[in-house]
């Protein structure tokens, strides 16, 4: 839709359900390693390093030792600190589907990518050739990849993976070496962290440095260099060592000036992982300090343009982390009630609302989806996810910068989705049949971890693009007879471990995921012009995945409906 003028980060390849794939695959994997080591080794008695008569059989045996001992995989079971053995126990089965298990741990995802794309082909291909159950395995794994239909190797799921870390780490002001040490947040979920390895930082810095994030490579960079000089194991010879620390302090010199050269070109705009100060003069550390405590300041005037601006960005990054930037005067004037919105059918089952923001009307609604109508949309949808499409210059795209996979569910799928329709219907007060095209078909997504989407608005600028440039554009009109996108309804289908806020930049407001509440919002105006203060982003999901839902109703079937003066929302 509109908007969108920063190229997005992570791309969209690697779903939820792939990973979880990928994590199937490396289980199997350490599976079929601990019983050729068993077979090999049945009293499981071996040195750390090899001194044995037949030394690449050793080495080899320790190297897979070191594939299964490094990574806990998930068996050490979801545990958030605090809550209590029996309470783990009721966490059903669904809650963890929902939240995707152990796929929606970035930090573990990207150990498992890295492993399945590094330390598994580097083990594959080194065995000794003496060792004739070797082929067998191999073979197993082959076949458990093409059933899985993930190839072990490929490192688009690792790049992916770098890509979002970089970018969760600069969203949120996490801690490079906190991250390291397999640390996501101060929450801990898992009884045994999965520690990053320098390569591993050096491949989130690298992708930084793709992205022009230039500060947070430099971060990522020095954290590397930080668990290098720890690392004293003797495994790792000095010469390698000392190689090593001369590639860190390279690539740290090169980000450094990179930074320091984009600062002195375009001055600073707030951009993504660009410090205010040149990097070789003050230090990283306090000027990452002394951003954690700047509240961003909202634009006086709206922009003449319709993409997202440098401020924009500023007030995303603080909203998403879970501030408000309205004034005290403003949100004292937010109420909360129970109403029926004038609707026959909602008398007997009154809304709980709440006012998000006045003016425009941004409007969420409580309690509106019981867990079983979620757990049947989000059934329906998940066989059919895709990578979420925009509209692009050459047609249909994958974005980049719309990182989640999509499905629509047309009103004939199932009655839930009727349902959900009628209750559109009557909570909006407004005509939403997909089947008249009165509304778009219920579209339903889900975002993985780092899955995010950038500032856009929801409407496609039709006004303008067919009135405004002079002419009519005909064949816009002819793609959309019934208009634009006056107003979304945007359910949550989860609740989110972290991360994964509604924010709207230009608002000052923000809005948390709640399983079962929705949002509301007119997306045009009175005149039919495009309200470009509704600019919006889906914020990173920092941990777990985010399901949401979405009614776009159109434009000029609500003709005889729509107030024809603001306020439209019913106070
Ligand atoms: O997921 C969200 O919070 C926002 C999604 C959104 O803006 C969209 O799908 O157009
Ligand atoms: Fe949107």
């Amino acid at each position: 839709m509109v908007g969108g003028g920063w190229v997005g980060v992570a791309e969209g390849v690697a779903g939820v359900e792939e990973l979880t794939r990928l994590h199937t695959l490396d289980g199997v994997i350490t599976g079929l390693l601990r019983a050729h080591l068993h077979h090999h080794l049945p009293e499981n008695h071996l040195p750390e390093h090899p001194t044995q008569s037949t030394p690449s059989l050793a080495a080899h045996l320790s190297h897979v030792k070191r594939y299964i001992q490094e990574y806990p995989g998930d068996s050490t079971s979801f545990l958030k600190e605090g809550e209590e053995e029996e309470e783990e126990e009721q966490r059903t089965w669904e809650r963890a589907w929902e939240e995707g298990g152990v796929a929606g741990d970035p930090l573990r995802s990207l150990v498992v990518a890295r492993r399945l794309a590094k330390d598994w082909p580097r083990l594959r291909d080194a065995a000794p050739p003496t060792l004739n159950d070797w082929h067998d395995i191999v073979v197993a794994v082959e076949a458990v990849e093409e059933a899985l239909r993930v190839e072990a190797g490929k490192d688009i799921y690792l790049e992916a993976l770098e890509e979002s870390l970089a970018y969760l780490h600069h969203l949120y002001h996490l801690d490079a070496l906190h991250l390291a040490r397999g640390h996501l947040t101060h929450t801990r979920y898992y009884r045994q962290p999965a520690p990053l390895r320098v390569e591993d930082l050096v491949g989130v810095a690298v992708a930084a440095l793709e992205e022009e994030m230039y500060g947070t490579a430099v971060e990522w960079l020095t954290a590397a260099q930080h668990l290098n000089n720890e690392d004293t194991s003797l495994s790792v010879n000095s010469r390698a060592l000392n190689k090593q620390k001369q590639h860190l302090s390279l690539l740290l010199q090169v980000a450094v000036a990179a930074h320091d050269d984009k600062l002195a070109a375009e001055g600073f705009k707030g951009q993504r992982g660009i410090y205010p100060q040149p990097l070789s003069k003050v230090p990283l550390k306090d000027q990452k300090a002394a951003e954690e405590g700047k509240k961003p300041t909202l634009p006086r005037q709206l922009p003449a343009e319709v993409t997202s601006m440098p401020s924009d960005h500023r007030a995303l990054g603080y909203l998403c982390r879970g501030h408000s930037l309205t004034s005290a005067r403003l949100e004292g004037r937010l109420r909360c009630r129970v109403s029926s919105r004038g609707s026959a059918w909602l008398i007997l089952m009154p809304l709980l609302e709440e006012d998000v923001s006045l003016d425009p009307p941004v409007v969420s609604f409580h309690r509106l989806l019981s867990d079983a109508q979620l757990t049947t949309l989000k059934h329906l949808g998940a066989p059919l996810l895709m990578p979420a499409n925009v509209q692009g210059a050459e047609g249909k795209q994958v974005a980049r910068y719309r990182a989640s996979h999509t499905a629509w569910l047309g009103g004939g799928t199932h009655r839930m989705v009727r349902s959900v329709n009628r209750l559109a219907a009557a909570l909006t007060g407004l005509a939403v049949d997909e089947a008249a095209g009165e509304a778009e078909v219920l579209q339903v997504n889900q975002y993985g971890a780092g899955g995010h989407y950038v500032p856009h608005m929801d409407f496609m600028a039709l006004y303008r693009n067919t009135w405004e440039a002079g002419h009519l554009n005909h064949s816009l009109l002819q793609e959309h007879p019934q208009g634009d996108r006056i107003a979304t309804l945007m359910f949550y289908m989860n609740d989110v471990p972290e991360g994964g806020r509604t924010v709207f930049p230009r608002l000052g407001v923000g809005v948390a995921p709640q399983k079962g509440s929705a949002i509301f919002w007119w997306n045009l105006l009175s005149s039919g012009k495009g309200d470009e203060r509704t600019l919006h982003a889906a914020c990173p999901v920092l941990r777990g995945t985010k399901w949401v839902s979405n009614v776009w109703i159109k434009y000029y079937p609500q003709v005889h409906r729509r107030p024809c003066v603001a306020p439209p929302v019913k106070q």
